[in-house]
């Protein structure tokens, strides 16, 4: 099954989970890039603002055709709440995706990931197959190989 995960990370906690994913299940990995929170804490506080006004940015999506993966994982931050907006960017260009879509969230915890995975959850096309969601203190520690493997069975289950 060929399988494309594609993110946005501000600060890499996404992406090593976006990496894990891939190692299980031999994906290719493609980054959403959005400068413009690149950066120390004013940009920080910048995409903060940015969230809660729901002020989209420009974002850089790699040049790849959506419906030739079989199926696409997203992986993106929780940002005051919601999906990172670079991720919500992208959503907005209703991109052409494939049916089967999974989804993962690393947030830092002081909020509960569910209002962004509804949030993502209606923007996609069709019910999401997969969803994880995981602590960037998990991420720090090194603790996702439970959580990964867990999704990858549900996964699993779904083909
Ligand atoms: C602007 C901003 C807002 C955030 N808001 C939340 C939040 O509402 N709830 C939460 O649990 N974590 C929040 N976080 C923490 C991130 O979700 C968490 O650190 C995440 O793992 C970072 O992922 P990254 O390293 O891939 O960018 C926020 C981070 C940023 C930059």
């Amino acid at each position: 099954m060929k399988t494309l995960i594609l993110f946005y990370s501000r600060t890499g906690t996404t992406e090593t989970v976006a990496d894990a994913l891939a190692a299980e299940l031999d994906a290719t990995v493609a980054r959403i890039s959005c400068r413009k929170y690149d950066g120390g804490w004013f940009r920080y506080l910048l995409a903060g603002y940015d969230s809660v006004k729901g002020r989209l940015p420009k974002i850089e999506v790699p040049d790849l055709d959506f419906r030739s993966f079989d199926r696409i994982i997203l992986g993106t931050p929780i940002w005051t709440s919601y999906p990172a907006l670079p991720m919500r960017a992208f959503l907005s260009g209703k991109p052409d995706l494939p049916d089967h879509m999974s989804l993962f969230l690393t947030f830092g915890g002081h909020s509960p990931p569910e209002k962004a995975e509804e949030f993502l959850s209606d923007l996609l096309p069709g019910k999401l197959e997969a969803r994880l969601n995981i602590s960037q203190k998990a991420v720090d520690a090194g603790q996702i190989s439970g959580p990964v493997a867990e999704f990858v069975r549900k996964l699993g289950d779904t083909h």
